[in-house]
């Protein structure tokens, strides 16, 4: 009798959780357009979307690095799938990043799908942060989001399906020391994203927000070499290094699903949880997971804010030291 009972209850649980999944994205003979698409993080997803059969426009600045770009596509995707270049600075105006799509679309037809993931990135303390950096990355992380999906949008929406994704960060989650101006352009991503998904979704498009970790691409190369303070890099070592690749299969398998939130490793994980807020959750078994997690999360964050407090004090009390020696 029991065993009857478990099966059932078994059955209708497969039965709600099957009805409650989202049919699967394809990017098949689709046009996906990526900015920032000829290095790092862009142009890993760019290459995964093309061994899906899609047809790819990049869109960034240098030239001769979209042509190698398109060159690794190429060798990643079939004879009769499609891809094309142009050059573009997405920070400059809302014109320039529409004449540029505009050109992608009249090689490839319309933008079925749009990654956001030109991005750049500055780690100092507040004070030692150039004024004109806050409205850089202001400009380039979150504006030259905005013109690109603002190019799209009314495409997508009139024909019923499209994909949106922003690439945010995990400083995009959480404030930390030395990220002023950066996670003030990713948490503003996230305020973008879960408006415009709320008022896309009925219009069948999908609007996803990605939040890596630190991430060994050029981008994360050129970070440290213009140097990173040491409170930040100790901060930042709690969630690992990862690789492009890994990263942009996490991507993939996010709008593939129609995830809203896309976390990259254990962490990320973690960090979406304990910032969820009224975002919606992937699934209903995501959503129970939250639900019993949360309060325990939220127990090791306080733990995590004091350490992280102790790093910024022991490196303050360091410097200070430094400091006495010289004087
Ligand atoms: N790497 C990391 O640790 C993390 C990165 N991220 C985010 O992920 C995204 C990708 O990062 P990552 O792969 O490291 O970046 P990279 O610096 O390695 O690559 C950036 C890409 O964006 C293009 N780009 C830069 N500026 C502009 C611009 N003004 N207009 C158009 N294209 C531009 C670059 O080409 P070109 O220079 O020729 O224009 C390049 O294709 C960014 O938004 C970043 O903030 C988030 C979390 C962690
Ligand atoms: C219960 C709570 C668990 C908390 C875990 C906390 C982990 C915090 C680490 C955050 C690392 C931020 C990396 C940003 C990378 C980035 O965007 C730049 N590299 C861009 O260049």
């Amino acid at each position: 009798m029991l065993a009857i009972w478990i099966t059932a209850g078994i059955g209708v649980l497969i039965g709600f959780i099957s009805f409650t999944r989202k049919s699967k994205v394809e990017f098949k003979n689709r046009h996906v357009l990526v900015t920032g698409g000829s290095e790092g993080i862009g142009l890993s997803v760019a290459i995964r979307l093309a061994k899906k059969g899609a047809n790819i426009s990049l869109l960034s600045r240098t030239d001769a690095k979209l042509k190698a770009a398109a060159a690794t596509l190429r060798a990643n995707m079939e004879e009769s799938q499609r891809v094309t270049t142009v050059a573009c600075d997405i920070s400059a105006s809302y014109q320039k990043v529409k004449d540029a799509i505009d050109q992608a679309c009249s090689e490839l037809g319309p933008v079925d799908a749009l990654i956001n993931c030109a991005g750049t990135s500055v780690a100092s303390a507040f004070e030692n942060t150039a004024v004109e950096d806050f409205e850089r990355l202001m400009r380039l992380n979150y504006h030259g989001s905005v013109f690109a999906t603002r190019a799209v949008i009314d495409g997508m929406k009139s024909r019923r399906s499209g994909t949106i994704v922003f690439t945010s960060s995990q400083a995009g989650q959480i404030g930390l020391y030395g990220y002023t101006a950066y996670s003030a352009s990713k948490f503003a991503l996230r305020g973008l994203a879960e408006c415009l998904r709320m008022e896309v979704k009925p219009y069948g498009v999908n609007v996803s927000i990605a939040f890596p970790p630190d991430t060994d691409t050029p981008g994360y190369k050129e970070e440290i070499e213009r140097g990173v303070p040491e409170e930040t890099v100790i901060i930042s070592k709690s969630s690992g290094l990862y690789t492009s690749d890994f990263v942009a299969d996490n991507i993939l398998k996010g709008i593939t699903n129609g995830d809203f939130f896309i976390p990259v490793g254990f962490e990320g994980n973690v960090l979406t949880i304990i910032t969820a807020g009224m975002a919606p959750a992937a699934s209903v078994i995501d959503g129970i997971i939250q639900i019993i997690l949360l309060p325990i999360l939220r127990i090791s964050a306080f733990f995590y804010q004091f350490q992280f407090g102790r790093i910024v004090s022991q490196c303050m009390k360091k410097k200070n030291l430094g400091q006495n020696k010289r004087d």
